[in-house]
């Protein structure tokens, strides 16, 4: 089982990029990683946090679906999650970090797991921007 974390703050989720694997390298992911054996997914998800981005996370509820993943040996579960402790995440592990609002949810090249989860993240982000005159 892979957890990851969708980090919610002012109605932006925060997405990161992946440094390694070269196969992976640059693609857009949550926070997380494998729960170890006897770990709950929440503390995977708050030692997970706390490796990567050096932040402390509060774990909400459950995002999406589960997603099998490409190797069909191991499936991807998101839960929301909010920062406690006031500090802001730093890319420890990651090539980037990005706060994205709804409607910047695209912008970014998910990885393929992440996609359906992503699209059931995006009402709770609250309505994107509405198109105007100008669009
Ligand atoms: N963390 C994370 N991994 C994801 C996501 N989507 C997705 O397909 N994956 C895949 C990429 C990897 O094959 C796997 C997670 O492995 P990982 O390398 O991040 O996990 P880990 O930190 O526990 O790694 P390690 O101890 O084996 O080095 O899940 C996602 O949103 N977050």
């Amino acid at each position: 089982m892979v957890v990851g974390a969708a980090i919610v703050a002012g109605g932006r989720v925060l997405a990161c990029a992946r440094s390694a694997p070269p196969e992976v390298a640059g693609r857009w992911e949550f926070p997380g990683g494998k729960v170890e054996p006897g770990e709950s997914e929440t503390a995977a998800l708050v030692r997970e946090c706390a490796e990567e981005l050096a932040v402390r996370v509060e774990i909400g509820d459950r995002v999406g679906r589960d997603v099998r993943m490409a190797h069909g040996r191991s499936v991807l579960r998101v839960y929301a999650a909010r920062l406690v402790g006031g500090d802001q995440p730093q890319a420890l592990e990651h090539a980037a970090l990005r706060w994205l609002s709804a409607d910047e949810l695209d912008t970014v090249e998910w990885l393929p797991a992440d996609v359906p989860i992503v699209a059931a993240l995006r009402p709770l982000l609250g309505a994107p921007r509405s198109p105007g005159p100008g669009d």
